[in-house]
């Protein structure tokens, strides 16, 4: 990095910190530790390196504290603690919401909370709608970032009198015929999506996501779009993908602003470059990170390109526009 002119900006990334004070566990299929106490510290390495390397900014891609807070009401008391943490860093962070955020707090709650960073996206932005958590700014001149909620069309976090709410349940019905719809369909392939743990984007979510591409594509910008569902299946495993994640791709594919489509969620990670030449990465969970590992990344952005430094079980990877 050393050799290239000083980047324009930095900024890092970080995904499903899950913290809670108990002790350590395992994911419901048991085939991964969790974490729980020790992602504070993990959170801590890296809002400290983040501080060596002034990023400007950083992107919380959801699950910041783990459900298993609601049942001892230790929800306000574990959000605290870590805001506590990243507040120790200089840098704006804006935070996606993922099914963790909604198992803990319902929507109102959520947005009155630290975790609605919609006002450090300076004037003149707003969420899109006051019950959709979306937003966009640009963190320097000719770059943009869009947050997006993957959970608006969805069962969790929307009130069962509500429309959206009515939908999903019908949409999951209809693919999914277990009596728990936390349980995927049992055939393999992308039909595993359907499951009550993810959701969907609703339509004025793509459209707006269409205009404000369509801005974007005029200025000639380069925009890192994201969410805390990855929306790329060969990025995640299926049970991890976003329902109607054709629907995004399709308004992602037709703009040529879209650099990148950064997501959590699937604890393993992943990543696929598009024919379109558009990055999906999926951010390996800090929960399911050793102790003496690590699971967050700096992303140094160019005129050019964005270099990601890794961290831990995260990759180093250069990110060439399209
Ligand atoms: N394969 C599965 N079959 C049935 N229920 C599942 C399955 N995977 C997860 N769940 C349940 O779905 C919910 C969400 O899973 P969770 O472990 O919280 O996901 P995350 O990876 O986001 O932490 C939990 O109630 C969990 O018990």
């Amino acid at each position: 990095m050393e050799d290239r002119v000083p980047p324009v900006f930095v900024f890092g990334i970080i995904a499903d910190i899950q913290y809670a004070d108990i002790e350590d566990g395992l994911n419901y299929l048991r085939t991964r530790k969790r974490f729980y106490r020790n992602s504070l510290q993990l959170l801590r390495n890296a809002t400290r390196r983040w501080e060596e390397q002034r990023v400007r900014c950083v992107l919380q891609l959801g699950d910041i504290i783990d459900g298993f807070n609601k049942s001892s009401s230790a929800s306000e008391q574990a959000l605290h603690t870590v805001i506590g943490e990243f507040d120790k860093s200089l840098a704006d962070v804006h935070h996606v919401w993922g099914n963790h955020e909604f198992y803990n707090f319902c929507r109102e709650t959520l947005l009155a909370s630290p975790l609605n960073s919609a006002a450090k996206a300076g004037s003149g932005s707003d969420l899109l709608a006051n019950d959709i958590y979306a937003y966009e700014f640009s963190p320097a001149p000719g770059f943009r970032f869009v947050l997006l909620d993957a959970y608006d069309i969805s069962m969790i976090g929307r009130d069962e009198s509500s429309e959206k709410h009515k939908r999903s349940l019908k949409l999951l019905q209809e693919h999914n015929r277990n009596a728990d719809l936390n349980q995927p369909p049992v055939f393999d392939g992308l039909e595993q999506r359907f499951v009550k743990f993810n959701g969907g984007f609703g339509q004025e979510q793509l459209l707006w996501l269409d205009e404000v591409l369509t801005l974007a594509d005029q200025k000639q910008e380069r925009v890192t779009v994201c969410s805390h569902l990855p929306v790329h299946p060969y990025a995640t495993d299926p049970i991890c993908l976003a329902w109607n994640y054709d629907a995004m791709q399709s308004v992602l594919r037709s703009h040529k602003s879209v650099v990148c489509f950064m997501a959590g969620h699937d604890h393993d990670g992943g990543y696929y470059m598009d024919e379109s030449g558009v990055h999906h990465i999926t951010l390996e969970g800090v929960i399911e990170t050793r102790p003496d590992s690590n699971a967050f990344g700096t992303v140094y952005v160019y005129e050019d390109q964005m270099v990601l430094k890794g961290n831990g079980r995260i990759s180093d990877m250069v990110l060439k526009y399209p």
